[in-house]
């Protein structure tokens, strides 16, 4: 296990090595889940990319840090983390909240990213209502409380199936992050807008969303995809908030083929 000390944040990282000539996929990860999400797309492309996972503040090993926390303070440690890496530029694939990092580490430092995938994700995430009454509902009976209503907006019921073993592998990743840290997130999500942000991204860029996602649906990941100049746009079937869990293989075939396309002289990646 790999941990930095990122603006007074333990951080909890993982390295995989490739060919140094290849882009560097750096992956950041959803509210409630830790870096362990992208396991099935990792084991794809491992070997063809070098890749950073990192559990961002408030989830997984990472610490919950001084708080409020922002997505500018997420972004300032993923910046943090790469500086320390000596990544000098990198494709940021960013889930849901991971995508509003992965657009303010662009508005923020813009020299660090090559390339955007952004997955499930949108320049806003629903309502100031809807994040004050989830902060409620956690801060009154715990993350357990709202499980099942979280889960009907992650996955298809084809996963949610109680005989699935993974499904409740996933129940169990959301219900223990730790509170605190979930709170943050959600409150960082309600205060951030990148509406505008998004349209002066001229790195190449992805948008990507299952086709049942109840989080973040295919309308509005095509509203920001329009708002971003010349950004591709991918639905993903059989999937709803978290393709990488759900449908790894389309999305990595999607990674790879954007980033085949993006990387000038090279056929195969
Ligand atoms: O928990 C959800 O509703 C899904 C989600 C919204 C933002 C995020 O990162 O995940």
């Amino acid at each position: 296990m790999q941990f930095a000390r990122i603006n007074d944040v333990t951080i909890h990282y993982q390295v995989i090595g490739a060919p140094a000539d290849r882009p560097v996929i750096v992956f950041t990860n959803s509210l409630g889940t830790d870096f362990r999400i992208w396991r099935d797309v990792v084991v794809r492309l491992a070997g063809e990319f070098p890749i950073v996972l990192y559990d961002k503040r408030g989830h997984g090993l990472s610490d919950v840090g001084q708080l409020p926390s922002s997505i500018a303070d997420h972004a300032t440690d993923l910046a943090g983390l790469l500086d320390l890496l000596s990544v000098k530029k990198a494709v940021i694939c960013g889930l849901s909240v991971g995508g509003l990092i992965a657009q303010s580490l662009y508005q923020r430092r813009p020299d660090l990213v090559s390339a955007l995938i952004l997955c499930d994700t949108a320049h806003k995430i629903g309502t100031a209502e809807s994040w004050n009454a989830r902060i409620a509902a956690v801060e009154k009976n715990g993350i357990g409380s709202i499980v099942d209503a979280i889960m009907e907006r992650w996955f298809t019921p084809a996963f949610r199936r109680p005989e699935n073993t993974a499904y409740s592998g996933y129940c169990n990743m959301l219900t223990r992050q730790p509170v605190e840290g979930y709170v943050a997130a959600c409150a960082a999500i309600r205060d951030a807008d990148f509406t505008e942000t998004a349209k002066t991204i001229t790195v190449p860029t992805i948008c990507v969303v299952g086709d049942q996602d109840g989080s973040t649906p295919p309308d509005l990941v095509l509203s920001t995809a329009k708002l971003i100049p010349d950004a591709r746009y991918e639905v993903i079937p059989n999937c709803a908030h978290i393709p990488c869990v759900e449908q790894p293989e389309a999305l990595t075939a999607v990674i790879r083929a954007f980033l085949t396309s993006i990387t000038p002289g090279e056929n195969s990646p």
